[in-house]
C-alpha cells in the first residue's frame, strides 16, 4: 500500500474527507472497522450506509486492516467518534510509521474526564506534529461538492498549512489557525447547544427563542472557552461560531434533530436509534457540565440541555426555569476584558 493519507474512521465525515483527498490527487486509504463494508465501499464506490447516493472517487482505497492502512502513511485523519477515539489511539500508537503525523476531524472530549482530544494525542503519540480539522460542514455537503469552509489548527503552522492543501479543493476552502483549544472546545460545544434550538424549534417556540439561545449559547461558548485558555478569535471564527449556526439551524444536524426530537416528546433512546448515526451530544453534555464545575461557571442552556438528556427535567420545565431565571446585564463583568487579551 503506497497511499500517504490513512483516514481513519468510514462513517459520513471520514467518508467525505477521505473522497475529497483522493479528489485532490492525494493518494488516500479509508479505514472502517466493518470488513464487509468495506468489501461494499470498494465494490460499489458508495458508502451505502453513511453516504447513500454518492459517488466515490475510483481512486480512493478502502481497508478494514488498521495495520496495512497505516503503514505506509504520511498523515493519518482520524475521524471516528469520541467515544472510541482513545481507544483508536492505543491501537495505533504501535503501528504509526516514525515519519507519520496526526490529524483528527472528531468533534467531543473524553468521555468521564472532559479532557480534548489534542491532550489524548500529546499522550498516546508523543512528539507528532498534530491538528485538528473543524468547522461548519455537514458531511453530505461535502461530500456534494457543495461549497464549504473548514479550518486547521496545530502548534505547528507549517504542518497546519500542509493538512489544509490536503483538504484544500474548489469548494472546500480550508484555512489554518494555531488555537487547537479553542476549535476544539467550539466544535464539541456547538453540538450540546444544536439540542437546544432542537428542543425549542420542537417545541415550536418560535424564530425569537431560536435566536435568543444561538446568541446566549454563544455566550457560554466564550465564557467557557475563555475560561479554559481558547482565544476569542477562534470561537468567534468557523469552528465556534460557525459550527455553532450551522448546527442549531440545519435539519441535517443529528445533534439539533436529536433535540427536535425530543422536544416533541419523543424518548431520548428512540431518538438516538431513528437518528442511527453518532449524536455527540448525549456524552458531550456531561463534559461540558464537569468543565463548567470546575472553573466555577453557570451555563444554564447548557445545563439544561444536560437535564433534558439525563431525563431531569422535562422540555418544558427546563424552558420555565430558563425564563425564570433573575434580570441580569446581558455580559458579565469583564467577559470582553478577558476577550481583549485572548
Ligand atoms: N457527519 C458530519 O457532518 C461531521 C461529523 N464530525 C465528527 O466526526 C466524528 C465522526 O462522525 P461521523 O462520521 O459523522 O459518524 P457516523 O455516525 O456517520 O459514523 C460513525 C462511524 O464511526 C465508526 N465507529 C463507531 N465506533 C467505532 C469504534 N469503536 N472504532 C472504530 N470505528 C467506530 C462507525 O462504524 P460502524 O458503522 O461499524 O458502527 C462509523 O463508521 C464525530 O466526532 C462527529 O462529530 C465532524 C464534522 C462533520
Ligand atoms: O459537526 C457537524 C457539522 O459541522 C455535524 O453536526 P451533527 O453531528 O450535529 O450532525
Amino acid at each position: 500500500m503506497t497511499s500517504r493519507l490513512a483516514v481513519i474512521g468510514a462513517g459520513s465525515w471520514g467518508t467525505a474527507l477521505a473522497a475529497g483527498a483522493a479528489r485532490n490527487g492525494v493518494p488516500t486509504v479509508l479505514w472502517g472497522r466493518d470488513p464487509a463494508a468495506m468489501a461494499a465501499m470498494a465494490s460499489h464506490g458508495e458508502n451505502a450506509r453513511y453516504l447513500p447516493g454518492i459517488a466515490l472517487p475510483a481512486a480512493l482505497d478502502y481497508s478494514a486492516d488498521l495495520a496495512a492502512t497505516v503503514a505506509e502513511a504520511r498523515l493519518v485523519l482520524i475521524v471516528v467518534p469520541s467515544h472510541a477515539f482513545a481507544d483508536m489511539l492505543v491501537d495505533l500508537a504501535p503501528l504509526l510509521p516514525s515519519g507519520a503525523a496526526v490529524a483528527w476531524a472528531t468533534k467531543g472530549f473524553e468521555p468521564g474526564t472532559g479532557r480534548f482530544l489534542h491532550e489524548l494525542v500529546a499522550e498516546h503519540l508523543p512528539g507528532r506534529p498534530a491538528a485538528v480539522v473543524t468547522g461548519p460542514s455537514f458531511a453530505r455537503e461535502v461530500a456534494a461538492g457543495l461549497p464549504s469552509a473548514v479550518t486547521v489548527l496545530s502548534d505547528d503552522a507549517e504542518f497546519a498549512r500542509q493538512v489544509a492543501q490536503v483538504l484544500h479543493a474548489p469548494q472546500l476552502r480550508a484555512y489554518t489557525g494555531s488555537d487547537m483549544l479553542g476549535g476544539e472546545l467550539g466544535g464539541a460545544m456547538k453540538n450540546v447547544l444544536a439540542v437546544a434550538t432542537g428542543v425549542a424549534d420542537g417545541m415550536g417556540l418560535g424564530l425569537n427563542a431560536r435566536a435568543g439561545l444561538i446568541t446566549r449559547g454563544m455566550n457560554e461558548m466564550l465564557r467557557l472557552g475563555t475560561a479554559l485558555g481558547a482565544r476569542a478569535e477562534t470561537l468567534m471564527g468557523l469552528s465556534g461560531l460557525g459550527d455553532l449556526v450551522l448546527t442549531c439551524t440545519g435539519d441535517l444536524s443529528r445533534n439539533r434533530r436529536l433535540g427536535l426530537a425530543l422536544g416533541q416528546g419523543v424518548a431520548i433512546d428512540d431518538a438516538v436509534r431513528q437518528i442511527g448515526q453518532v449524536v455527540e451530544s448525549v456524552l458531550t453534555a456531561d463534559e461540558v457540565m464537569r468543565l463548567a464545575s470546575k472553573h466555577d461557571l453557570d451555563l444554564p442552556i447548557s445545563a439544561a440541555v444536560y437535564s433534558v438528556l439525563h431525563g431531569r427535567e422535562t422540555p418544558s420545565e427546563a424552558l420555565q426555569r430558563l425564563m425564570a431565571r433573575e434580570q441580569k446585564p446581558e455580559y458579565p463583568q469583564g467577559l470582553f476584558d478577558r476577550i481583549g487579551q485572548g
